[in-house]
């Protein structure tokens, strides 16, 4: 609701009543329109001010009203309402102005922000654009490459940065409300015309059309098929060569399109996700609200190489006083020279002059005695990380929490090797740590939920995602990440070429695809992860089954050849030298992968876009749909967030298990039906008993699986 209260001076104050964010709900819009309506009618009012409870303005439209049928008062007639209003009206931003919420604010005569305070309008991230006349009063406001530039990225500013690009009229440090109202009482009587943005014309440079092209050429570029970032361009270009009317009708035409795409509700089940994920439960019966966190200050890493660095950065950009550990002098030395300048850069990019934590080197793991929690990031070999967890175990305080980045090992294995398994956790993180946003932490079977409760909150606190997961080899990424890699070689084998592939793929949304992918980390990862299964080296059979299972070796080869990818100059593709980046095919693949199907006897075909995406992506899924079978993640959400802030799911796609509900759930189990019935020999494409029961159960919404999944696990259906 809104609330209306009339102030010495004559100023009213119209008050948005919606915690926690204030969101403009039909209840909300309706308390605005009966607040204008008795501020116009009652003759004592002479200005208003229009704030937000609890110092935060207004987060916008309410994204859960978007899923039913639009009621209450529309947001365009009401804006108009206050613009129109010969009365002048202040917006007093406090906390945040996002979407609606800035869209209302310009329609306000005058904006007056706190410098801390955000403003944005983020409609983009959820698949829609600014439909209140945002897209055509912005521009006409703060320019047309300023307008371009916010609306399509959807970034929040701070009122500082409003200040400077003209958004809002002043700033302060103290009380954005008690400065609103006074300046409101300051300026009755003022002439309102040059102050209603919609009769202003557009502030563009010169050569529109060419600003124009030359940004939509990069917005589709980097929208990777998302459509909303193109129809913002498509209302800005109203905004600039249409009166406002017409520009209006235009905004809301696109924004039409949009509302009901799949890709918004792909967008804002995104949003959502994001938040479910904080939101954990163990299967124990421990969740976010009945268990008590500990703050955590000093932290160690150990083991200075990529993942080290980087993790010790978003510890000490987290506030924390960080020891960083390295034995071997070499990897010592570049740590101290490289990782206190990518601490400054990333504060620097984050707007800070300096991290809020600080970081020490040392050489011997005797200096981690006092801290509260070590993160270990040495080489991926469960004997190295074994001996390491003794001898953490014997070092620090007894209190101190043991946590392993590993991205697949046994958690409950290191957790033996001590004496308080109950404080040892997985934390994967993923390259570059300080800045990719996902962190699984992967719950041990006697973690406990003291330490999975510290170590989210500490995720959260480095501005990760932190979604838990159960323990098991992969965790939930990787794990999901093995039959879709699987697939892609075993299409190699039958008649693919990696392009071909990763075309596939990077149509669909992903920034890269499986074969670019490998190249970029590098062939002799995964070939030593599989040596350490036994799929793989010396001794080992060159078969096509291994394990009792259908096999590529295809990769194995490529890597024994010398082929690692990027840093070889040579993988699936060519590159210029070693340490190239531009991607060229090789005709010495074309070559090497027909004499293997010819040492196979194995007939090349044809392979259709529509087999190479639906084996990749329906493999993937379908081990999600065992993941959650399993136990191993706690919902759908959980797997979505996974993929799209750590595997680049594209965003507007949802995550593989929202995307198994936009294409139905009995379709994606006829297919993989039909894909197991031409190849039996392939494990991954056996579909999931929970997939199966999902489909019997009439496909019901995402949002009901977790309850399904619970009901069907009491009955011990699953
Ligand atoms: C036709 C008219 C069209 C208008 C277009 C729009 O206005 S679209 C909406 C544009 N606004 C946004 O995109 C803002 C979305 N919200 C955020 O970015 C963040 O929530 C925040 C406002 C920056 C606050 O972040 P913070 O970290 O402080 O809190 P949470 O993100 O955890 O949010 C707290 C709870 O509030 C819920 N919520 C937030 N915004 C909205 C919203 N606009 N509508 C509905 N609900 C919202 C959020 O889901 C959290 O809920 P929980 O139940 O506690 O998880």
């Amino acid at each position: 609701m809104a609330t209306f209260s009339l102030l010495p001076g004559s100023v009213a104050l119209i008050t948005l009543t919606n915690p926690p964010v204030n969101a403009l709900s039909a209840a909300v819009r309706a308390g605005i329109v009966q607040a204008v309506q008795r501020s116009v009618e009652d003759p004592k009012v002479k200005s208003v001010v229009i704030c937000g409870q609890n110092g935060r303005f207004c987060g916008g439209a309410d994204i859960r009203e978007f899923a039913g049928p639009m009621s209450g008062p529309p947001l365009v007639p009401l804006i108009h309402a206050i613009e129109a209003l010969d009365k002048p009206v202040v917006a007093a931003i406090e906390g945040l102005a996002l979407g609606g919420g800035l869209e209302l604010a310009l329609g306000c005569h005058y904006r007056i922000a706190h410098t801390t305070a955000l403003l944005g309008l983020p409609e983009v991230t959820l698949g829609l654009l600014p439909a209140a006349g945002g897209t055509q009063r912005l521009p006409r406001l703060a320019g047309l490459p300023a307008a371009l530039d916010l609306i399509t990225t959807g970034r929040h500013i701070s009122g500082t940065e409003a200040l400077e690009l003209g958004i809002v009229d002043q700033v302060t440090d103290g009380s954005a409300l008690d400065i609103a109202l006074e300046f409101a009482k300051s300026i009755v009587g003022r002439p309102l015309n040059t102050r209603r943005l919609s009769t202003l014309p557009c502030r563009c440079p010169t050569d529109i059309d060419n600003l124009l092209d030359r940004f939509m050429v990069q917005v589709r570029q980097r929208a990777r098929g998302a459509l909303a970032p193109v129809a913002c361009v498509g209302a800005l270009r109203a905004a600039a060569t249409l009166p406002y009317a017409q520009g209006l009708r235009k905004e809301r035409e696109l924004m039409d399109t949009l509302f009901n795409s799949g890709q918004a509700r792909a967008l804002q089940y995104a949003f959502f996700s994001q938040r479910v994920v904080g939101k954990w439960t163990l299967p124990s019966g421990a969740r976010w609200d009945n268990t008590t966190s500990r703050t955590i200050s000093t932290a160690a890493v150990i083991g200075l190489g990529t993942m080290g660095r980087g993790i010790a950065v978003a510890l000490a950009l987290a506030g924390m006083s960080v020891v960083a550990v390295e034995t071997q002098e070499k990897q010592l030395s570049e740590a101290r020279q490289m990782v206190p300048a990518m601490l400054q850069r990333e504060a620097g990019r984050r707007g800070l002059d300096t991290a809020p934590g600080v970081i020490s080197f040392c050489s011997s793991l005797q200096d981690v005695s006092e801290v509260e929690l070590v993160i270990e990031a040495v080489f991926e070999d469960m004997a190295l990380k074994l001996q390491l967890f003794r001898q953490l175990s014997a070092v620090c305080k007894p209190d101190t929490l043991l946590c392993s980045n590993t991205s697949g090992l046994d958690i409950d294995q290191l957790a033996a090797a001590t004496q308080r398994p109950g404080l040892v956790v997985g934390m994967h993180f993923f390259a570059p740590a300080h800045i990719m946003k996902l962190l699984e932490v992967v719950c041990g079977t006697r973690s406990s939920p003291e330490t999975v409760a510290t170590v989210m909150q500490l995720g959260k606190r480095m501005g990760k995602v932190s979604v838990a997961v159960g323990n098991c080899p992969g965790f939930v990424g990787n794990r999901m990440l093995k039959p879709y890699t699987e697939q892609a070689n075993f299409l190699l084998e039958e008649g693919a070429m990696p392009e071909q592939v990763d075309k596939v793929l990077e149509e669909f949304g992903f920034p890269m695809g499986v074969f670019r992918m490998s190249d970029l980390s590098g062939l002799d990862v995964g070939w030593r992860i599989r040596k350490a299964a036994g799929l793989t080296g010396p001794g080992v059979e060159p078969t096509r089954t291994r394990q009792g299972r259908r096999y590529s070796p295809l990769p194995d080869q490529m890597c024994e050849a010398g082929r690692l990818g990027q840093k070889t100059g040579r993988g699936w593709y060519q590159y210029d030298g070693p340490g190239g980046r531009v991607a060229r095919s090789d005709p010495w693949v074309q070559t090497f992968l027909d004499a293997y199907r010819a040492r196979h006897n194995l007939a090349a075909r044809v392979i259709a876009a529509e087999e190479i995406l639906e084996r990749c992506l329906y493999s993937l899924i379908n081990e999600g749909f065992k993941i959650l079978q399993d136990g191993m993640a706690a919902g759908p959400e959980d797997i979505d967030a996974i993929y799209v802030f750590g595997y680049g799911w594209p965003r507007h796609r949802g995550g593989p298990m929202f995307h198994a509900g936009q294409v139905g759930l009995a379709r994606v189990l006829e297919k993989l039906e039909h894909y197991q019935q031409l190849h039996p020999d392939v494990a991954p494409m056996k579909p999931s008993m929970l997939l199966r029961r999902l489909v019997a159960a009439g496909s019901p919404p995402i949002q009901k699986w977790r309850e399904l999944i619970h009901r069907e696990r009491v009955h011990s259906q699953l």
